[in-house]
């Protein structure tokens, strides 16, 4: 492994579940062999980083981001052996491994949370999480798994008290006022960065403290202990990253950057809808206005874009207004609803149209930030909603045509998901196996793109900015740093469609298209009537087609 602390902003990052990747033991269940035996197939797609899923101990009620031991691995994925094994084959490879580091709560099988509620009252342990005597506390909270709770506070019986908790009920809320909760999780993020992991998500890290008259999200005390945990990390494991999963808008989604003495990255929640909204409404404006309103981050710091990943698709970041619209774009049935969001992977999403997939991911590859990709989306794997909660985007990668998609030798029915089988997206057809053999697969122009993406560093660390453009159709910015100009285009219509750009700034350049080192016709400056040099210059593109640029001087 290089050591470039600033790694992260050239990553290519893959998120993935062991559960769903490789069972090696044909038990039904991913686990840690299967996904180091994966390793060469991430390697050959060219991703550099993988973010997993959780994998610890867990009644996995939530997916296992219901913790019941920190500091180990669950026995269904394998041994810590196992996990030490596949990281440093990861490490071999020059894959980073970023894992999960769930903070905000605990299963309420968790040692903790079974001393607190038997421990006196006002003691530390007691105190590990948070009691009322009534519900009524925090009421200016909202609910976010408003499909499934009703309230924030659930009477515990043993106890007698009410406890808090933001997500299931069954995942009580640390109390981040008590320091022996501070501590031990400074000793969990050591016990994990000593063994080498190069990065942690913090999984809803906006809700770690509560204050009355608030809405219990990004109160000060919370970004005071994330500043002190990446003090930490700056001191004892200078190469290693922060990345926050704070679901808010961008003003304040940036705040957990600080001055760049907080997290080095944070997931841009409120970019990821309008990317479908604007590829619907065939209208480059969600795009430009959001991030438009998205204010400047350190240098040292960078935007975690995303698609899709293993929640719903989630529409807390934009307007009751957006969110019907999305709702009627992209969910007409009921069942592709859950909470406040659309549990339906890519390719569905998208009518399983290549173009539109492939113009979403050139934007993903793009746009200014780091790419996440789902598992699965590169070989635009289906989902099934009838499998509740947002389970119907967890089901087995589709490795071949063989039985379980080659993701286990099981008997199907001991599988922990099925496989998907509907006719579209049936794992027979839709494959890694057979999208290898076949050069124009979207498996192939995935490997396309991120092999083209990581050749030039502008994509990741250049500055940004939108061209404006004649048609509105046409969504155009430019990438840019000392070395490179890269001019993108991207027609958002089903319908062919053309559009003028002012490219005065790179008058006497020439356009390389970069997918196939085509020269295109160079930008020539003329005088305008006011004397100024002015240069106009129309690009024609396809249905959804888009194009990236290299700006060279003639
Ligand atoms: O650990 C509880 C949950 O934490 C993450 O949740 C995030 O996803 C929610 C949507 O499912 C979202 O609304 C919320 O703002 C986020 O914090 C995690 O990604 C979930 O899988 C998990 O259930
Ligand atoms: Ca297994």
């Amino acid at each position: 492994m290089t050591t470039n602390p600033l790694w992260y902003k050239n990553a290519i990052i893959y998120e993935l579940s062991v559960r769903a990747f490789a069972d090696s033991n044909g038990d039904g269940i991913g686990d840690f062999v299967g996904l180091t035996q994966k390793l060469d197939y991430l390697q050959e797609l060219g991703v550099t980083a993988l973010w997993l899923l959780p994998f610890f101990p867990s009644p996995l009620r939530d997916d296992g981001y219901d913790i019941s031991h920190y500091t180990s691995v669950n026995s269904i994925y394998g041994t810590l052996d196992d996990f030490k094994t596949f990281l440093q084959a990861a490490h071999q490879r020059g894959i980073r491994v970023i894992i999960e580091l769930i903070i905000n709560h605990t299963s309420d099988q968790h040692p903790w949370f079974e001393r607190a509620r038997r421990a006196p009252e006002g003691s530390l342990e007691r105190d590990f999480y948070v009691w009322s005597d009534t519900p009524e506390k925090y009421s200016d909270t909202r609910i976010i798994f408003q499909d499934f709770e009703t309230s924030n506070w659930s009477w515990d019986g043993i106890a007698k008290a009410f406890y808090w908790h933001r997500f299931y009920h069954h995942q009580p809320d640390l109390n981040y006022d008590n320091p022996a909760v501070r501590q031990a999780v400074f000793e969990v993020l050591d016990f994990w960065m000593e063994l080498g992991v190069d990065g942690l998500r913090l999984d809803a890290v906006p809700y770690l403290y509560e204050r009355e008259g608030t809405n219990c999200e990004n109160l000060p005390e919370t970004h005071e202990y994330l500043k002190s945990l990446r003090s930490h990390i700056d001191h004892k494991y200078p190469d290693r990253m922060l990345l926050a999963e704070a679901n808010q808008w961008a003003e304040d989604a940036v705040k957990y950057y600080g001055d760049g003495d907080e997290c080095h990255m944070n997931f841009h929640f409120p970019l990821m809808p309008r990317l479908f909204m604007s590829l619907r409404m065939e209208d480059s404006l969600p795009i430009v206005d959001i991030l438009q309103h998205t204010p400047p981050i350190p240098d040292n710091c960078q935007w975690a874009i995303f698609l899709r990943n293993h929640d719903e698709l989630t529409l807390e970041m934009v307007t009751d207004e957006d969110r019907d619209y999305m709702y009627n774009a992209y969910a007409q049935d009921p069942a592709m609803r859950v909470n406040v969001g659309i549990r339906r992977r890519l390719a569905p999403l998208l009518g399983n149209d290549r173009r539109q997939v492939e113009l979403l991911n050139s934007l993903l590859f793009s746009l200014p930030g780091t790419p996440v990709i789902y598992y699965g989306d590169e070989i635009g794997m289906g989902d099934n909603v009838y499998l509740g909660d947002r389970n119907g985007v967890r089901t087995p990668m589709q490795w071949s045509s063989d039985r379980n998609a080659g993701f286990s030798r099981a008997a199907s029915q001991r599988l922990y998901f099925p496989v998907i089988v509907d006719a579209e997206y049936h794992y027979v057809t839709t494959n890694v196996e057979v999208q290898s053999a076949n050069q124009y697969s979207l498996l192939s122009w995935m490997k396309q793109i991120i092999a083209l993406r990581k050749q030039f560093s502008v994509f990741g660390s250049g500055d940004f900015k939108f061209l404006p453009s004649s048609n509105h159709k046409i969504l155009a910015f430019v990438r840019a740093d000392e070395q490179i100009n890269v001019l993108v285009v991207a027609n958002l219509s089903a319908a062919a469609q053309t559009a003028t750009f002012d490219l005065s700034l790179f008058a006497n350049h020439v356009p390389t298209e970069m997918f196939g080192q085509t020269e295109f016709p160079a930008i020539n400056a003329k005088l305008a009537p006011d004397g100024t040099a002015d240069a106009p210059y129309s690009l024609t593109l396809a249905p959804y087609g888009f194009y990236w640029f290299v700006l060279n001087p003639t």
